[in-house]
């Protein structure tokens, strides 16, 4: 079965994941991709040849919505450039993600550095 990442960055990092994603097109065209709204939108116009499916934003749910799936066991991996300077309206949302994503021992990086020993290690 194709595996999935989840991928997510928060307003000030998402112009780091459309990079990184249009980077590593070739490895993470083998995965299913979801992504909360607004990441996914952006790279979906940065990669072209992805597919993603979006999910909520994040302040709308997005962030529950994938750590509901991380327990249901529809993620493998989760990817989230997390941005660490500023307050959000949801940051219990996004403890709640990395919460489940430990709980469930799933691969997650919470920055680049991480996240490309992630693609090297398991995306291949
Ligand atoms: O806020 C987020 C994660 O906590 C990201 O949501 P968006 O991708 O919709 O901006």
């Amino acid at each position: 079965m194709t595996r999935c990442v989840a991928l997510i960055a928060h307003d000030q990092k998402k112009d780091d994941m459309a990079d990184f994603a249009d980077r590593h097109q070739a490895r993470l065209s083998g995965w299913r991709i979801v992504a909360t709204g607004t990441t996914g939108g952006r790279i979906q116009t940065a990669c072209r040849s992805l597919e993603v499916t979006p999910l909520k934003s994040g302040p709308l749910g997005g962030d529950q919505q994938i750590g509901a799936m991380i327990a249901t066991g529809e993620i493998d991996m989760l990817i989230f450039f997390v941005d660490p300077l500023t307050s959000m309206p949801h940051d219990v949302d996004v403890k709640a993600l990395m919460r489940l994503a430990t709980v469930y021992d799933i691969p997650m990086a919470l920055n680049r550095a991480t996240a490309e020993i992630l693609m090297i290690t398991h995306a291949n």
